[in-house]
């Protein structure tokens, strides 16, 4: 590259210009409006509210009736996440003579359309019997796709291709775009972070091993990739490109992930855990309602299911040797139980009722223990909180 070119490269990647371009191209494809320059100009002015600020129109110079989509309410990832929300409402601009009229909820751009399959071709990559029925296993295993249908595991089957790399390969290169989403068939890859602009040297954050899946944030959320992915001896990896990722993954996967990570950020036992841990354990989740009085967890038995409270309250009582039954704690909102029976090997210390309406996030034995695997930290601070627990005649457990 000569120096101009690097320069030119610099620039597309300090702005990251590349991705915004990807995404308008990716839009129109999808949208194909009749209107492309038109649909470019709402589309930046939407995207980036604050970078056009100057170039808005102004409240009093709109035309009567001009649709703008207002209030983009996304929870941001990170800076750099330029993502659309699904759950934008869009309003009529009120022209004088007119009402507001509330406009049908509009779906993200990308949301909307991209995952209108009838529109798209979706790639079959052609392989054996044998590797597609690897990549299944891998994918019924793996927390991320599961939420997904069988039909969009067999198109994630389909379109995904092999990619084969050697000890010290870039895998991913922090600050890049995104381009594919991988799946490890064997092998292991390290995942590195560098604080931009400090001296420092990369930090080694995680080691994904056969089965576990990276590679999805830039995709998901149009933003440069957040670490480097490297080969640790030789990988077999199974890849999916960044447009069959958005056709097939992204509204299931993304929609779980925005669903749960604000309240899981603040709820207290996991305020140890970093971002990417957290969004882990929301692809992990699963919705439980309960009415007022019903037994969850039953002292003694054996138990095989995490909750966290999402609304609503619990209350944990203990039989004492004699015989009698008594209140030991009141559970609410960010509160967990049940995860004594998991990682240990008692039966169930206490029985949990539901006090009213109570709706829980719950997670089954098989998922817990993967969560735990890749969240170790998650375990200690669990482990740790279990010696705490007062019985009712006042000793620990
Ligand atoms: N702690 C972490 N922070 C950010 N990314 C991580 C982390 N651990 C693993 N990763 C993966 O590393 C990938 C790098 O590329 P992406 O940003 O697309 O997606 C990222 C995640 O899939
Ligand atoms: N004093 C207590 N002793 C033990 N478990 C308790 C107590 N108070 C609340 N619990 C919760 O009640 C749950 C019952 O199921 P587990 O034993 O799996 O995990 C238990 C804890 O999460």
């Amino acid at each position: 590259m000569t120096d101009t070119q690097a320069e030119l490269h610099e620039y597309l990647k300090a702005n990251n210009l590349n991705a915004i371009f990807v995404s308008i191209v990716e839009a129109i494809l999808i949208d194909k409006p009749e209107n492309p320059i038109g649909f470019m100009t709402k589309y930046l002015l939407d995207k980036f509210p604050e970078e056009t600020k100057e170039y808005q129109i102004p409240e009093a110079a709109k035309p009567p009736n001009l649709v703008l989509a207002k209030g983009d309410n996304d929870e941001e990832l990170s800076v750099t996440d330029d993502s659309d929300s699904g759950d934008t409402d869009a309003t009529v601009t009120p022209s004088v003579e007119q009402p507001p009229i509330r406009k049908k909820r509009r779906e993200s751009i990308f949301a909307e359309k991209i995952n209108d399959e009838a529109d798209f071709e979706l790639k079959v990559i052609d392989k054996s019997q044998q590797n597609s029925e690897r990549i299944l296993q891998i994918l019924e295993n793996n927390l991320f796709f599961s939420h997904l249908d069988q039909d969009q595991m067999n198109q994630v089957v389909n379109a995904m291709f092999l990619v084969e790399k050697k000890e010290g390969d870039i895998i991913i290169n922090q600050g890049d775009d995104g381009d594919n989403f991988y799946i490890i068939d064997t092998g292991s890859v390290e995942v590195f972070i560098k604080t931009v602009g400090s001296e420092e040297e990369a930090k080694l954050v995680k080691t994904c091993k056969a089965g576990d899946s990276f590679g999805e944030l830039a995709i998901m959320y149009n933003s440069p990739r957040a670490a480097s992915c490297i080969a640790k001896g030789d990988v077999r990896l199974w890849a999916l490109d960044r447009v069959a990722f958005k056709v097939i993954l992204m509204k299931t996967t993304r929609a779980q992930r925005e669903t749960y990570r604000g309240f899981l950020s603040s709820a207290q036992v996991f305020s140890e855990l970093n971002e990417y841990e957290i969004l882990s354990i929301a692809d992990a989740l699963v919705e439980e309602s309960f009415e007022d009085g019903v037994v969850i967890c039953k002292q003694d038995e054996i138990g095989d299911k995490f909750y966290l409270i999402k609304d609503g309250k619990a209350i944990c009582t203990q039989v004492g040797a004699d015989g009698e039954e008594r209140k030991v704690l009141e559970l609410s909102s960010g509160a967990y139980f049940g995860e004594i029976a998991l990682l240990t090997t008692k039966r169930r210390q206490a029985t949990v009722t539901s006090q009213g309406n109570l709706k829980c996030l719950s997670m089954d034995r098989t998922t817990f223990n993967r969560v735990i695997e890749t969240s170790h930290r998650l375990a200690d601070i669990l482990l740790k909180h279990i010696e705490n627990y007062q019985t009712f005649h006042g000793g620990m457990i």
